[in-house]
């Protein structure tokens, strides 16, 4: 298996007429975490998209090593479909996907004849996490994975990122909260409006 490796040189992030970031640089290898700290509107997920290649730096670079999975507060499954066909949408995009092992994860297995749109929040961020853990994506990019989760899913997605890491995977959580990552590097972004 390929063993991935993400790397940002001195990035910078401009957002409008605004510098978000500078001079950010970051290495994390194979089985390393980290928690990307920072207050409201400093660049977490904009920080996040520049890894993930879906927004271009002002400055600097990214260099990846594995496949991209990410996480963020789009759910990306089709709302009108039931959880498990709109599942399996994405499982055979992924090729290879390991469905069951998502659902059986995050505990899904009597949501998935519920359409999508009834999914209550918690619940809609476990599918958006099931669907992470069957595309067996090497590098995780996690923006604010734990909100809407109760302390049984936390627990439940800190185990699995604990397991991905231990499998050599590679973890970037960007969280308000508090959580419990192996091997964790912290980036604190600065908040330069304050
Ligand atoms: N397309 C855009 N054009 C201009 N400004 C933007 C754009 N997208 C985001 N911003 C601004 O960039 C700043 C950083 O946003 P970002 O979502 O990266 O912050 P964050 O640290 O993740 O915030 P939060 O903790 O609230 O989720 C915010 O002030 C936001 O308004």
């Amino acid at each position: 298996m390929e063993v991935p490796r993400l790397a940002a040189r001195d990035l910078a992030c401009r957002r409008g007429d605004r510098v978000l970031f500078a001079d950010l640089s970051l290495a994390l290898d194979s089985g390393e975490t980290c928690h990307v700290t920072g207050a409201n509107g400093t660049g977490k997920s904009s920080l996040i998209r520049i890894l993930a290649g879906l927004l271009r730096p002002f400055e600097g670079k990214v260099r990846r090593t594995g496949s991209i999975g990410l996480i963020d507060e789009r759910l990306a499954l089709d709302e009108h479909m039931p959880l498990g066909r709109a599942l399996a949408f994405w499982h055979a995009l992924d090729g290879g996907a390991d469905g069951a092992k998502g659902v059986e994860t995050m505990q899904l297995g009597d949501l998935l004849d519920v359409p999508v749109r009834y999914l209550s929040t918690g619940q809609r961020k476990r599918a958006s996490l099931a669907r992470l853990v069957a595309s067996r994506s090497r590098i995780w990019l996690l923006d604010e994975p734990l909100n809407g989760l109760d302390a049984d899913a936390r627990g439940a997605l800190e185990a699995l990122i604990a397991q991905h890491c231990g499998d050599g995977g590679i973890a970037l959580v960007a969280s308000h909260q508090p959580v419990s990552l192996p091997q964790a590097q912290v980036l604190h972004l600065p908040d330069y409006a304050a």
